[in-house]
């Protein structure tokens, strides 16, 4: 059998018939409700002409999104090539089913053809066998079957001495023959016998239909056939020709009218049945993937001391908003994985420079002596310790005495390590500020402090059952340089570990994103180490998933979904996107190498040159050698062993504010600046250099993060992002830019459009939630009547749209209140914070403001439960005009049904408007948060001031509707 392209990960296609097919459907009705709006334009009002801009845009985002989902595979077969692997004999048997009713409605004739063209296939006669069913019980079947048996014995080897092409005789000689030299005296009597014969059959068997009682009935032969009724008669088996019953690996079935048009149908067949793994691969960039690893199979093709070493990035910002205890925990969960500890060094970087985070960590190295070896000696899963002892220790027969001891103890070690930070927390100064770690806290500002490196473990005799290097590194800051959020910090990162120990891949992580799944590293290895063509593989991405996600999604942020559709179709294009944590880099791909093995310089491609390093490095000695190493595709600080402490002060000078000034850092290498999602932008440079990318979904979840839940947080978060991807688009690398310049695949550009047009969408979305009540208002109207047949268009295009939604919660394991759920806060979060990120990047175009990167507060709840269970799934707010729109929007429909209602200052019948009703009430239901928010209480009350500014606004709107409708 032909070899897998990897024995180490396997690449699964995956169909979605249905949902392609509704997709479909949904986008034909958004065309042809557009081209109903065009036609009645001239007849219709205002309104019309906003709806039919928004539907537009829909409709365009609907062919973006599709674009990603739907990948149709088309397979070429080579069946010329299968020869050249398997000899004939060699090629499998397969059984032919034909399967036939009834002898009236199906002319025996017909059935013959089909059998007759199957057992002429260019196919090793004795690796085929022809089954015919015939639920009929005819005898007239089976004498026509008997008497085209006969035939084929002249049929078959003529066929094949000729190659003749259609081999259903009623096809063959219904066409004149066509003269050419091929035809020689031989062929042609040939032929002429076998036409001559053939007409033979087809009366024999005409006769024989009009004959009731056919003549051989009598004979051995029809026994079995004589007095039986169609439905009632015993089983009926003849074996013509070979008289072995055959049991083939592969069965074709075709109805009895089916005849094989193509003889060489079963090697095409074949091609696909036996050589899928080296044919497929080119067309199967077409599918929706999904990766298998085997990290099982890891070990058997390295030794453990031959995996490559990887450097683990944690990026920490601000110890309120991100209480230090989730740091620890995500730290220990990566010092703890299935990996030998001296391929593995920790950097945590530190944006907030704080001596509590570096307190916490200095406390969790101790715990980490005890954590570690005991979460290997007893596979504990998963290695997060507050995740861990937050569920009940469940009885199994590994729960022996001694380990029952030993959890207890480290449980209890845990609850001090936990209790220490705390206190440390609450008090304003600590005490150990005085001691010489700490010197380098004291007296320092958050945006101004020179750069703090301390090793907090060093793995110096490189044992691999010891514990991995941990550093922590809080770069140098000052208010006159820019120090660009999260991509500096990585920046920073990537620069200080290659100086430090310069593993060839690099793994990073948000400060809340521990590791699950302990044997995630194997996982990726397999990926990264196994494919073909590195070009394959330039970064392994892990889906961004989260713990304790509260039941039917009520703030739909676990994206499981996106998860499930969007991105695993990206995945079979180019890859998915970089989503900033969870992600396995290569580091020279980090450092802008491309696929070829060159690097870019003005915009030129060539190779790189000492003076050349140092230009896109900048001028550290130290860092510019070990970068490359890494280009040369060697890795490690020097072939000798070396002490981590002697390389600080290297490190020192490379993690300062002003090093970048002069090289490539944030514009062609690293994390690139000017956008606060720099994963988009990042990933999507690596793409455009030709890199593919690819996704890595183990069972249990490789990492877990904290979801920020609805209200306050989720809003910033959402409003970063709009605001980011808004930065992408609009910058000189923005997708389309890209394609034509680089090596974006199309495909790949609309998949970064479709997300990066999530900013716009505020806008057609505000103004397509508003118009219900306009028109109720204004007494206008965007909808067709109900009289109007047109009308069926957009109530079909509503059901369509919102059964495929559906259908995807459903096949994605959700239920339908999640589903509603999430359809519900897409259309919050549209005109709440995508609409504020939209005016926030306005503002950076008009000059007037920058764009800051707001760090999401993390929240600190580590047994599931806490606080009431009712409130867990509540909506809740602040005074931040952030939630205003909303509110006014709620505001708004709240009186036009009021208004349609009363039938104030109305004159038309209620009918003519029906369904702008239905809309206003679909509206209020999807912002029942804010109207339980209207009544609401404490946080999760919407605060008067808001109430007031947005009815302000409300009433504005109102009185515009009013001058309009006179
Ligand atoms: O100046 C900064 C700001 C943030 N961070 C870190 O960046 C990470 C992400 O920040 P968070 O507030 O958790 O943002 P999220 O919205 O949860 O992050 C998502 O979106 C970001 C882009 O907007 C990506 O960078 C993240 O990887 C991705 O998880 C955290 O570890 C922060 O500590 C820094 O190191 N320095
Ligand atoms: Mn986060």
């Amino acid at each position: 059998m032909a070899a897998p392209i990897s024995p180490l990960y396997e690449k699964i296609p995956q169909k979605n018939t249905l949902h392609r097919a509704l997709e479909f459907t949904i986008f034909f009705l958004l065309l042809s409700l557009l081209a109903y709006r065009l036609l009645s334009l001239k007849n219709n009002g205002f309104a019309w002409l906003i709806a039919f801009l928004c539907e537009s845009w829909f409709t365009f985002l609907w062919v973006l999104n599709l674009s990603s989902k739907w990948n149709p595979v088309s397979y070429i077969t080579y069946p010329e090539r299968l020869l050249q692997c398997y000899q004939v004999d060699e090629l499998p048997p397969v059984d032919m089913f034909v399967t036939t009713t009834d002898p009236m409605l199906e002319p025996p004739i017909i059935t013959v053809n089909t059998v007759l063209s199957l057992l002429a296939l260019d196919y090793p006669a004795n690796k085929l066998s022809c089954y015919v069913s015939d639920d009929g019980a005819s005898r007239l079947t089976f004498y026509s079957l008997l008497e085209a048996s006969k035939f084929a014995k002249l049929w078959v080897p003529f066929c094949k001495k000729y190659g003749i092409q259609t081999r259903a005789p009623f096809r063959y000689f219904s066409t004149e023959l066509v003269s050419s030299n091929d035809n020689s005296m031989e062929f042609l009597q040939e032929y002429r016998k076998i036409k001559e014969r053939y007409e033979e059959l087809g009366q024999k068997i005409e006769g024989a239909t009009l004959k009731s009682m056919p003549y051989e009935l009598s004979s051995a032969e029809f026994v079995a056939f004589s007095n039986v009724e169609r439905e009632n008669h015993p089983t009926i088996i003849k074996t013509r020709v070979s008289g072995v019953m055959t049991n083939a690996p592969f069965m074709r079935n075709v109805d009895c009218d089916m005849y094989a048009n193509n003889p060489q149908i079963f090697h095409h067949a074949m091609c696909l049945l036996l050589g899928s793994k080296n044919e497929q691969d080119c067309s199967s960039k077409w599918n929706p993937v999904s990766y298998k690893t085997y990290p099982e199979r890891l070990l058997q093709c390295y030794r453990v001391d031959e995996l490559p070493p990887v450097d683990m990035f944690v990026t920490a910002a601000d110890p309120m908003l991100e209480p230090p205890i989730i740091t620890v925990n995500t730290v220990l969960s990566l010092l703890a994985v299935d990996y030998p500890a001296n391929k593995l060094s920790c950097y945590v970087s530190d944006d907030g420079a704080s001596p509590l985070t570096f307190f916490a960590l200095l406390e969790a190295s101790k715990f980490a002596k005890l954590w570690v070896p005991f979460c290997k000696k007893y596979c504990i899963q998963p290695r997060a310790p507050f995740r861990y002892f937050s569920r009940e220790l469940l009885p199994s027969h590994g729960n022996s005495m001694e380990f029952l001891q030993e959890y207890r103890k480290i449980k209890e070690e845990y609850e001090e390590l936990r209790r220490r930070i705390e206190d440390e927390t609450l008090k304003s100064i600590s005490n150990e500020l005085s001691t010489a770690e700490f010197v380098a806290f004291s007296n320092i500002k958050r945006g101004s402090h020179p750069t703090i490196i301390k090793v907090i473990l060093e793995n110096k005799e490189s044992r691999s059952d010891g514990l991995p290097h941990l550093v922590y590194v809080s770069r140098e800051k000052h208010p006159k340089h820019p120090h660009h959020y999260k991509a500096g910090a990585m920046n920073v990162l990537t620069r200080v570990s290659g100086a430090m120990t310069n593993a060839p891949f690099m793994l990073n992580v948000d400060c809340d994103m521990y590791a699950n799944n302990p044997q995630i590293f194997h996982h990726s290895m397999c990926l990264l180490l196994s494919s073909k063509n590195e070009q394959d593989c330039g970064f392994v991405q892990t889906p961004q998933s989260f713990y304790d996600g509260l039941k039917d999604d009520p703030f739909g942020n676990q994206f499981g979904v996106l998860y499930k559709y969007v991105a695993s179709g990206i995945a079979g294009l180019q890859g998915p996107h970089y989503s900033g944590t969870g992600c396995f880099h290569r580091r020279k791909v980090i450092y802008g190498l491309w696929p070829d093995g060159r690097m870019e310089f003005k915009g030129r491609i060539g190779k790189l040159t000492d003076e050349r390093l140092e230009k896109t490095f900048g001028n550290s000695k130290e860092f510019t050698k070990t970068a490359a190493r890494i280009l040369s595709g060697l890795s490690g600080v020097s072939d000798c062993p070396y002490d981590l402490s002697n390389r600080v002060e290297a490190a020192h000078q490379i993690a300062s504010c002003s090093y970048e000034y002069g090289a490539n850092w944030g514009t062609k290498i690293g994390w690139l600046y000017g956008t606060t999602t720099e994963d988009i932008l990042t990933g999507m440079r690596i793409h455009a250099r030709g890199w593919k990318s690819t996704d890595c979904r183990p069972d249990p979840p490789a990492f877990l993060g904290c979801a920020p839940s609805g209200g306050p947080a989720a809003l910033i978060q959402q409003k970063r992002w709009a605001t980011g991807l808004l930065e992408v688009l609009f910058s000189k690398n923005s997708p389309f830019i890209i394609t034509f310049t680089a090596k974006l695949q199309f495909r790949q550009c609309l998949a970064y459009m479709w997300i990066l047009s999530w900013g716009l969408r505020p806008i057609p979305e505000l103004y397509y939630l508003a118009l219900p009540a306009y028109c109720i208002m204004a007494g206008s109207h965007f909808l067709p009547n109900v009289q109007d047949p047109a009308v069926l268009i957009p109530i079909s295009l509503f059901v369509s749209y919102n059964f495929h939604t559906l259908l995807e919660y459903w096949g994605a394991g959700y239920s339908i209140r999640a589903c509603w759920n999430n359809l519900r806060m897409w259309r919050i979060t549209a005109v709440t914070a995508w609409l504020f990120g939209f005016l926030s990047v306005i503002l950076k175009l008009l000059g007037l403001s920058e764009t800051v990167f707001e760090v999401t507060k993390k929240d600190q709840s580590t047994t599931p439960g806490e606080g009431s269970d009712k409130d867990a799934g509540r909506f809740t707010f602040d005074g931040s005009l952030i939630f205003v729109p909303a509110t006014t929007l709620l505001l708004v429909h709240l009186m036009a049904l009021v208004t349609a209602l009363l039938g104030l200052f109305d004159h038309v019948e209620i009918e003519s408007r029906i369904g702008e009703i239905i809309c206003s009430v679909w509206v209020v239901l999807c912002f029942s948060p804010f109207l339980k928010g209207l009544f609401g209480k404490g946080k999760y009350g919407i605060p008067k001031s808001t109430i007031c500014k947005s009815a302000a606004l409300a009433f504005l709107f109102f009185a515009c509707t009013i001058t309009v409708r006179k």
